[in-house]
């Protein structure tokens, strides 16, 4: 007889491949309704990025049919993004349910376009995402976002000055460069830096959130300090470029963010090879290659992606559009796009560990 139950029965050997649990058991299988031979359900996923959707979806129609009398499936999917769990001495960001340190060990990598790409990425999936920039050294996140010249509004309430965060591309910004002036020299923004990072991640009206990605300065300074003492963190991730050196400083990177009891979620390799806008189908690994994956490998943490250099990524950049909104189908594009859907997964997992 084909009724809830037997749906259920059928459905719970399914399971969610990154958390390895069955699906019914984790609750993701909600509102199955039958008709006649028709059967319905939602299938809730842990991130709207879920990069397996398909494939769990695929999975899940497969084993109702084998039910006899099944003649249609239907399955609506939605998403509830888990919350970080938080440590007693934390203050959590009112509404944020994750946020995501984005670091380099050096500057230049490519950090600000993979935490741009990545929370434009995450919204184009239907999150609620924010950008934090707190890059005091190159705080060109609002370039990048479509965003100079922003004013950010200030509005007064119980709690002192609430600023307003800018809006683009489906993603909630706020950013050093609104407050800092950029004449002044580093050496006289950087003590405003602890500051800052508590006004930005506590005095804004970031709403419902399920991310907040937070663009780091470069390096192992007071920011990443600050922030790990304030704030649960979903996790880091670091962007390092194929050059030995740049692997050298993504390593001291990691080890600080497992020092400050900091999950790493994985490397970016930025850069990784060269390819020609006259012809798309060669490659040059101009910086060498494989040298992501083997640092990975040493320091044991995932390697997220590796991002192509490519001209259309950089003037993405420059124009204020990012290449995942410009320029999907692009190669760097995709990587950055797998990359965030891969970031997300992995958020979900350490929530719900
Ligand atoms: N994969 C890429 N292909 C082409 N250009 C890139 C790529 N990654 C980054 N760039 C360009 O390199 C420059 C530096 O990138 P970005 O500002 O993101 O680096 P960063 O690590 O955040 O630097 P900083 O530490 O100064 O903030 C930018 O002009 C950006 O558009």
């Amino acid at each position: 007889m084909l009724d809830t139950q037997s749906i259920l029965n059928v459905l719970r050997p399914v399971q969610d491949p990154e958390l390895q649990k069955s699906l019914v058991d984790l609750n993701m299988i909600r509102n199955v309704a039958v008709d006649d031979g028709n059967v319905s359900f939602t299938l809730v996923l842990t991130t709207p990025a879920c990069p397996l959707r398909e494939f769990i979806v695929d999975d899940c129609k497969k084993a109702v049919q084998t039910l006899p009398g099944v003649e249609t499936v239907n399955v609506e999917v939605t998403a509830e993004t888990p919350q970080q769990k938080s440590l007693p001495h934390q203050q959590s960001v009112a509404g944020t349910k994750n946020i995501i340190a984005v670091s380099s060990g050096k500057g230049g990598v490519g950090k600000s376009t993979v935490a741009v790409n990545i929370a434009v990425a995450l919204a184009q999936t239907g999150a609620k995402v924010g950008l934090l920039d707190a890059d005091i050294y190159g705080p060109n996140a609002p370039t990048m976002l479509g965003l100079e010249n922003t004013e950010v509004q200030v509005e007064k309430n119980e709690a002192g000055d609430i600023l307003q965060p800018a809006f683009n591309y489906g993603v909630k910004m706020v950013s050093m460069g609104f407050l800092i002036d950029p004449d002044q020299p580093v050496i006289w923004r950087g003590p405003m830096l602890n500051g800052i990072i508590r006004q930005f991640l506590y005095q804004v009206n970031w709403g419902a959130l399920d991310y907040l990605v937070v663009d780091m300065p470069p390096g192992t300074g007071d920011a990443q300090l600050t922030m790990a003492q304030a704030v649960p963190m979903a996790g880091a991730v670091i962007v390092t470029t194929p050059q030995t050196v740049s692997l050298l400083d993504a390593r001291r990177g990691l080890k600080m963010f497992e020092q400050l009891g900091v999950k790493v979620l994985g490397l970016v390799e930025n850069m990784s090879y060269f390819i020609p806008p006259d012809a798309p189908e060669r490659q040059y690994d101009l910086f060498g290659s494989g040298g992501g994956e083997k640092a990975s490998k040493e320091l044991q943490v995932p390697l997220l992606g590796c991002i192509p250099l490519e001209i259309a990524l950089r003037e993405g950049g420059d124009k204020g559009i990012p290449i995942v909104m410009s320029a999907p189908e692009s190669a760097s594009a995709q990587a950055l796009t797998a990359i965030a859907q891969n970031i997300a997964a992995k958020v979900s997992v350490a929530a719900l560990a």
